[in-house]
């Protein structure tokens, strides 16, 4: 079966790309938050206050909806087939007409529960004291399974791995799936409502193992656990983890021998662009629907939750944010774009990975292999491999040793998040460019057009996929300069801050090789009636360098130059930003001056009360403490051959709460003082060591 619509999307694709082919990073900056604390921190969570309403692990709410919507592997066509069948006899294989196979997680002996996320206990609707038993410890290895009688095979859910496929280094890969992800039951919060397919990494074979090993070794699993936990608790969208297990008796080979473990980990969806990849590749039309149609009903929540057609989607810089409600057989728009529910699914998909991969710029993190299988439907950040926070500012890092052509460095990211969207409105091309046609009964029955829809068909896909480009780049700007407005303690935005603020302010940390992290949270501890004079400003420059001085082939006199020279901008912005007309010229004044027009001071005071406003919202969205690749290497070395397990309570702590100024002896949510240990917190939250910048890893795990 061919697919000739979306043939001739790959060769719009190949046109579109230079739509919004990444430019230099600097002209790609974003962020979200306000200066008050984001809804999505908020939403975030990071406390672990009990809830009245927290439930048992047997009382969770839970349901196996993925498998009652989706088609299983032919070969296992009820859960008794494959429970029934040895476990070593469920061997790699192709899959077709199916998006997923019934399979048990191995039987773990003796495993030791290391850690949890109190976070994601709260947020799952589980009281905290549930990690404590039993029951809790034998379901995070899979001993336990939940919905099913292993004594009468039967029940009303089993668990299961999906079937997926992927783009990988730009090729295509083939099927891939979860080659050792096995997911248990849905779980239901019964305070928030939110649905999530809680799953198991590490859980033993499945049929889309490959050649490998279904097995998952402790260090990328710690990696995995901390990271999900961190990115969360910054707003940044993120698949979730909940529990971390260590497998006494399983050796794992890669470059060494290492030790086996298990995460528990959630989200709210684990389908990926390679789940449409692979049906495109199959030509698995009906299949395609059926599972667009699940995304939008079951992940999305229904097709009225989708984004109505923009007003003007030639100028989405300049339309409002679209409205919701939109009922799913309208088709909106003049003849030639006219968007029907699958047009309105793509949209929805774009935007959200368009505010996440903002989010990431604007955070300096890397997913490191942002290959279309490790790209989620909802946006989420997904599969943490080779992924690190960025360092010293450099665009062009790349936390994958094996990324030798920099595809998925820093400033790419966004580009390849793009591309991947493309390879999606391949999969898609058809239904979203059928316009009002795609519940023609001819249409719905074969799937593809009749030779006289075809080119309307085609050519309103191809307007359709271009306007979302338009929207891509949109979204992902106006996120990004959101971002960074609040992480420089502005509250307003201007056109202007562009080019005349965050370009400046890259560039310098680029040039000077500074830390991108422990620059926006010094800065946030900085009065700006320190930064009057020029005297002042150099004074102040030094402490953004490295105690041990700057690395880069700099001498340092011009690079302390460099950063007062920016200070100077960012005063001027900043009391053009919460000055008052009356303050202006009323003290000291830099000796620069704010752009034409753009309101810019070249003097002015800002009120102390005011200032200190400014730096602690600053101080809520600069994280004090971002899980970089130096510190994890520490704690793997620490979990793994010194025996220590406490510093995982410690440093998931820092993680769910990132902006706190220090955390031992202080008091949080829980009501109790916190544990901590001090010279570890401002050791992991000072300058790091200059042999550990930049660190890269290898994709094995
Ligand atoms: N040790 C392994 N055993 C079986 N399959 C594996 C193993 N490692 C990777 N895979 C599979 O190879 C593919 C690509 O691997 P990748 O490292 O991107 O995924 P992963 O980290 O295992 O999974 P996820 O994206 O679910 O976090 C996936 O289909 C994955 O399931």
């Amino acid at each position: 079966m061919r697919f000739p619509p979306a043939a001739r999307c790959l060769a719009l694709a190949q046109r579109l790309r230079p739509v919004v082919a990444i430019q230099p990073y600097h002209q790609f900056p974003f962020a979200s938050f306000s200066t008050n604390m984001s809804p999505a921190m908020a939403a975030a969570g990071n406390g672990t206050a009990p809830h009245d309403e927290d439930c048992t692990l047997s009382e969770l709410p839970k349901s196996w909806r993925f498998t009652a919507s989706l088609p299983p592997d032919s070969l296992y066509p009820t859960p008794a087939d494959s429970h029934k069948t040895p476990r070593d006899q469920i061997g790699p294989r192709q899959v077709r007409g199916a998006l997923f196979t019934w399979v048990r997680p191995e039987k773990q002996k003796d495993p030791e529960l290391l850690a949890v996320s109190p976070a994601a206990m709260r947020d799952l609707g589980l009281a905290q004291s549930e990690a404590e038993t039993e029951e809790f410890r034998q379901t995070a290895v899979g001993n336990k399974i939940h919905g099913w009688d292993e004594e009468t095979l039967s029940g009303p859910g089993y668990p299961w791995a999906q079937c997926y496929g992927g783009y990988q280094f730009g090729d295509w890969a083939g099927q891939l799936g979860d080659g050792r992800a096995i997911s248990l039951f849905e779980a239901t919060n019964p305070r928030s409502g939110t649905r999530y397919e809680v799953q198991l990494k590490g859980a033993g074979l499945t049929p889309y193992s490959r050649f490998a090993d279904g097995k998952a070794v402790l260090r990328s699993s710690i990696r995995e656990f901390v990271v999900s936990e961190a990115l969360h608790a910054l707003g940044i969208p993120s698949t979730r983890a909940l529990a971390l297990s260590l497998l006494p008796h399983s050796r794992v080979r890669r470059e060494t021998i290492e030790p086996g473990a298990i995460v528990v980990r959630f989200a709210q969806s684990w389908l990926r662009f390679g789940t449409f990849d692979l049906l495109r590749a199959r030509g698995d039309r009906k299949l395609l629907r059926r599972l667009a149609t699940y995304v939008a009903e079951d992940v999305y929540g229904g097709w009225d939750k989708l984004p109505a057609r923009l007003d003007d989607p030639t100028k989405p810089d300049d339309t409002p944010e679209p409205a919701r409600g939109v009922p799913a057989d309208e088709v909106q728009g003049p003849p030639g774009s006219e968007e029907n529910r699958f047009a309105r699914l793509y949209r929805e998909i774009v935007r959200r990975n368009a505010a996440t991969v903002a989010h990431w710029q604007a955070y300096g993190f890397m997913n490191g292999v942002l290959n279309t299988d490790n790209t989620s439907i909802l946006g989420l950040s997904i599969d943490f491999g080779p992924f690190a926070f960025m360092d010293n500012f450099d665009p062009a890092y790349t936390p994958n040793h094996d990324d030798h052509f920099l595809r998925y460095s820093y400033r790419n990211q966004p580009t390849i998040i793009w591309w991947n969207l493309v390879r999606l409105a391949e999969a898609l091309g058809e239904l979203l460019g059928a316009g009002a046609g795609v519940d023609d009964p001819i249409f719905v029955e074969k799937g593809v057009p009749t030779e006289a829809d075809a080119e309307p068909l085609i050519s309103r896909a191809e307007t359709l996929i271009g306007l979302a480009a338009d929207e891509y780049k949109s979204v992902f700007m106006a996120t990004y300069k959101r971002l960074m407005t609040s992480r420089l303690g502005l509250r307003t935005q201007r056109p202007t801050d562009f080019d005349a603020l965050f370009t400046p302010l890259l560039d310098t940390l680029e040039a000077l090789e500074l830390d991108y992290h422990l620059f926006f949270r010094r800065l946030s501890a900085i009065p700006i009636s320190s930064l009057a004079t020029d005297a002042d400003r150099l004074e102040r420059a030094a402490t953004f360098f490295y105690a041990d001085g700057i690395s880069a082939p700099v001498p340092e006199p011009e690079g302390r130059q460099r950063v007062a020279d920016w200070l100077a901008l960012y005063r001027d912005r900043v009391v053009s930003d919460r000055g008052t007309l009356a303050d202006w010229g009323s003290s000291g004044g830099s000796n620069s001056s704010g752009s034409e027009g753009d309101g810019g001071s070249g003097g002015g005071a800002v009120s102390e009360a005011s200032d200190a406003e400014r730096m602690a919202a600053m101080k809520r969205v600069n994280p004090n403490f971002v899980p970089r690749g130096w510190i994890l290497d520490e704690l793997i070395r620490r979990v793994e051959k010194d025996g220590e397990r406490d510093v995982l309570r410690r440093v998931m702590h820092m993680a769910l709460h990132p902006f706190e100024d220090s955390w031992d002896g202080r008091t949080f949510d829980e009501g109790t003082a916190y544990k901590g240990d001090r010279e570890e917190e401002v050791r992991w939250t000072s300058d790091m060591p200059r042999k550990d910048r930049a660190m890269q890893c290898s994709c094995s795990s």
